[in-house]
């Protein structure tokens, strides 16, 4: 079975610009999962875009590391103004509402940084209930278009990844409707492929509908690709101001930011995994301190400015999430969500 996406501008396909492949067999998932294949004419299609490298099974992967518990409708729209969170990764700690905020230990987040998840508003801790990490607006609405497959969830950990594919999605032509959950999955070892197909089994069995994750990574091309999808891990552990260290004996500083989405329309069906990337250099810091590694990010056609000192629309234009986005947009209104797309 081939599936096949198309530029997102083209309401109307006309032309396929990338295939979206099954592979089997993907860490004994028993189902096949997609590959984004590149064929003839698609832009960076010049290498495969994915490697099948087999993944080991990480310690404690097998549950998610905090739970969540669903909003009522009344929770949503209690939730609904911006939750505090890591002014340095964008995780949301618990009590996304800022009337409930609470500290939530560092080491319970798995973050060593003390730069993270120290400033929360006020309020008391939540209740055992809520040993999930967080709250945050819970509905990302949109005006919506040729419905895809009915609400899809995006789970995530993280705010800012959140407000930025809402702000894409929104926007997109065809404007996307997404829900969204706030958990914070499991992440094994291996591609971002791997990695985010990993995710998205892990978030439908904890939401039971079409789910939506992504993993995003930014490999330095002097380090073989490293660190990849671990730079949440690097950017914790050495914070932004010196992640650029990891390049001082390179006179390379080339880098390419990666988004893999991944795609499951419920249980036991098919993960599709599309991906953007977006090249660039790592420079000294510059611009605000607001998401994780922007400041260090000078994509090369940014006109010079770090992620971090674009607006926001101008980075979505050019970014890594957006070109997922776009792809992720176009799959599913050709009807690879398996909703009801009239495309065929
Ligand atoms: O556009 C971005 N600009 C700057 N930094 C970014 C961006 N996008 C992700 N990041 C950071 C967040 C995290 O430190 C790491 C990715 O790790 P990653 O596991 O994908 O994200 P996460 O754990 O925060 O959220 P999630 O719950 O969706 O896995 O890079
Ligand atoms: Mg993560």
């Amino acid at each position: 079975m081939i599936r096949e996406c198309w530029s997102p501008s083209l309401r109307r396909p006309t032309a396929p610009h990338f295939r979206v492949t099954p592979v089997q067999g993907h860490l004994g998932s028993g189902t096949p999962r997609f590959r984004d294949t590149p064929v003839q004419g698609h832009p960076g299609s010049g290498t495969p875009r994915f490697r099948d490298t087999p993944v080991q099974g990480h310690p404690g992967s097998g549950t998610p590391r905090f739970r969540d518990t669903p909003l009522s409708p009344n929770n949503a729209v209690h939730h609904s103004t911006t939750a505090p969170s890591c002014s340095l990764c964008g995780s949301m700690p618990i009590g996304g509402c800022p009337s409930r905020a609470a500290f939530l230990p560092t080491a319970t987040l798995g973050h060593r940084s003390p730069r993270h998840h120290t400033l929360v508003r006020g309020g008391s801790r939540p209740s055992p209930t809520f040993s999930a990490r967080t709250r945050f607006p819970t509905r990302a609405v949109v005006a919506m278009a040729s419905p895809p497959p009915s609400p899809i969830t995006f789970v995530t950990g993280n705010a800012n990844k959140l407000s930025e594919v809402q702000a894409i999605l929104s926007t997109g032509d065809p404007p996307l409707v997404i829900t969204s959950k706030a958990l914070d999955l499991p992440e094994l070892q291996g591609t971002p492929a791997a990695i985010a197909e990993a995710k998205a089994r892990a978030a439908v069995e904890a939401v039971g509908g079409p789910v939506l994750v992504e993993d995003t990574s930014l490999a330095f091309s002097a380090l073989g690709g490293l660190p990849g999808p671990y730079i949440k891990w690097f950017l914790e552990a050495l914070g932004v101001d010196r992640l650029g260290t990891l390049l001082a004996a390179h006179e390379d500083k080339s880098a390419h930011a990666v988004c893999t989405f991944a795609y499951c329309g419920g249980v036991g069906q098919p993960v599709t995994v599309l991906e953007g990337r977006t090249p660039g250099v790592i420079v000294e810091p510059r611009g605000e301190t607001r998401f994780g590694w922007d400041p260090v990010f000078q994509p090369d056609e940014g006109g010079g400015r770090t992620y971090a000192e674009m607006p926001a629309a101008a980075k979505n234009a050019i970014s890594h999430r957006g070109r997922a986005l776009a792809k992720v947009r176009a799959f599913l209104h050709t009807g690879g969500g398996g909703g009801g797309s009239d495309d065929s």
